[in-house]
């Protein structure tokens, strides 16, 4: 469908972009329609608060057009701000984070007359996560066994915890409080690392399609077990059971064969298993140089893919000793898009301007609570997240 076909019932107030090496992703504010005329309730201090839906969309970051495409048809001439012969009536501050903010910043200049107001990456990381943890209900579970358990977040026991984003590269973040927080460490191999190989390996053309090729194969074709090594029996002195990997792809060196002789989908669930499992791993050895008890997994890599998120917990799990807890996030494509989002700062008092053109002074204010929240998917395949009931204050 061609971007600007999607219909939008309300005009588009806010916008951030967290443009990476793979993905570009946007968070976006709908005012309701059920609103007053401007959109916005007054509530007294010259602020006013504005009901409506936080809203997700993600493109490839190499399929970039159709982002510019979606921002101008969906969100500027939609809203008013561009004439549909390009032409930019006023200013619209967008907020951008990610790589590409500096990458791609003279592009949108130039196609849609947008400058960049450019927020720090890891900065924006976290305040995603933190925003989220705080403001969003039922936002992070554990999955363990096949189990999704919801996780009570306590407010005032929160921090310290560790990020781990799996974007294309992978970063691994200690966090003490809003804003205070410190890059510790990171992977070269992370999401970018299991979509190339992947391609490279099976031929598949996409994310997708390597995941559902993932379902279907079995790791151990390819992988080699403790107990290929050690005659089918556990190696349980050292706590390794037979069918422990021992070498990821080690099955290959001997078996004789060529790439064709794989089955494609087996090469993509050892693919899959080894990169969660590296990361699973440098995680926990990372929470353990910091005496960190609470692992946070967030990045597009992950997806809400079962198997992905048993992986790491598992890892976890076996090198903590049970002393550490892996915990998925249900936004965690968004968090750099979402942290970015919440920097919107008190930039403006002028009382003449549209709701667009106000910041948000607070951030989001308040999200509804656990009995209204909603699970709503808009035009499913562009809002690739849950919208996120919210209000937001404007100055
Ligand atoms: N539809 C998709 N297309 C491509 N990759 C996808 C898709 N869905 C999930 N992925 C995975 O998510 C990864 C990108 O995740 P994410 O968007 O969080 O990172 P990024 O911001 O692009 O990268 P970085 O932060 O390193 O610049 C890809 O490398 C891939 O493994
Ligand atoms: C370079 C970034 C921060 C870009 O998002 C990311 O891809 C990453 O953390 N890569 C891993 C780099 C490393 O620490 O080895």
């Amino acid at each position: 469908m061609d971007p600007k076909d999607y219909c939008f019932s309300t005009q588009i107030s806010h916008l951030a972009l967290d443009i990476g090496g793979t993905l570009i992703k946007l968070v976006y504010f709908s005012p309701n329609g059920d609103n007053s005329q401007d959109g916005s309730i007054v509530v007294g201090n010259g602020c006013s608060v504005v009901k409506g839906r936080l809203c997700f969309a993600k493109f490839e970051t190499r399929k970039i057009d159709d982002c510019l495409d979606f921002i101008r048809f969906n969100i500027l001439q939609h809203s008013g701000v561009q004439h549909p012969n390009g032409t930019t009536r006023d200013k619209f501050p967008v907020k951008a984070t990610g790589g590409g903010a500096f990458k791609f910043a003279e592009l949108f200049k130039e196609k849609l007359g947008i400058v960049f107001d450019k927020e720090d990456e890891m900065h924006s990381l976290v305040s995603g996560v933190n925003f989220l943890l705080k403001t969003v209900p039922r936002e992070a579970f554990t999955y363990l066994d096949g189990q999704k358990e919801f996780v009570q977040i306590d407010h005032n026991d929160l921090y310290p915890y560790l990020l781990v984003n799996i974007g294309s590269g992978v970063s691994m973040i200690k966090v003490d409080g809003d804003g205070k927080y410190e890059r510790i460490s990171g992977t070269s191999l992370g999401g970018g690392t299991f979509l190339g190989l992947g391609k490279l390996l099976t031929k598949c053309k996409s994310f997708d399609e390597l995941l559902e090729l993932s379902h279907q194969g079995n790791n151990r074709v390819i992988d080699m077990l403790v107990g290929d090594i050690y005659g089918g029996t556990d190696y349980s002195k050292i706590g390794l059971s037979s069918t422990a990997i021992a070498s990821s792809f080690g099955k290959a060196i001997s078996d004789g064969k060529e790439l064709e002789d794989y089955q494609p989908e087996d090469v993509a669930r050892s693919l899959l298993r080894m990169i969660s499992n590296n990361i699973g791993q440098i995680a926990y050895l990372n929470a353990l140089r910091f005496g960190l008890k609470r692992i946070f997994f967030g990045g597009f890599f992950i997806r809400g893919l079962e198997y992905t998120m048993d992986t790491i917990s598992v890892a976890v799990h076996f090198w903590s000793r049970g002393e550490a807890k892996a915990m998925f996030l249900r936004h965690e494509g968004f968090l750099g898009a979402l942290g970015a989002f919440t920097s919107y700062k008190d930039q403006s008092h002028s009382n003449d301007l549209k709701p667009h053109h106000q910041a948000v002074q607070r951030a989001v204010l308040k999200c509804s609570g656990d009995d209204s929240f909603r699970h709503t998917l808009v035009a499913a395949n562009i809002n690739d997240g849950e919208a996120i009931e919210c209000s937001i204050n404007l100055v």
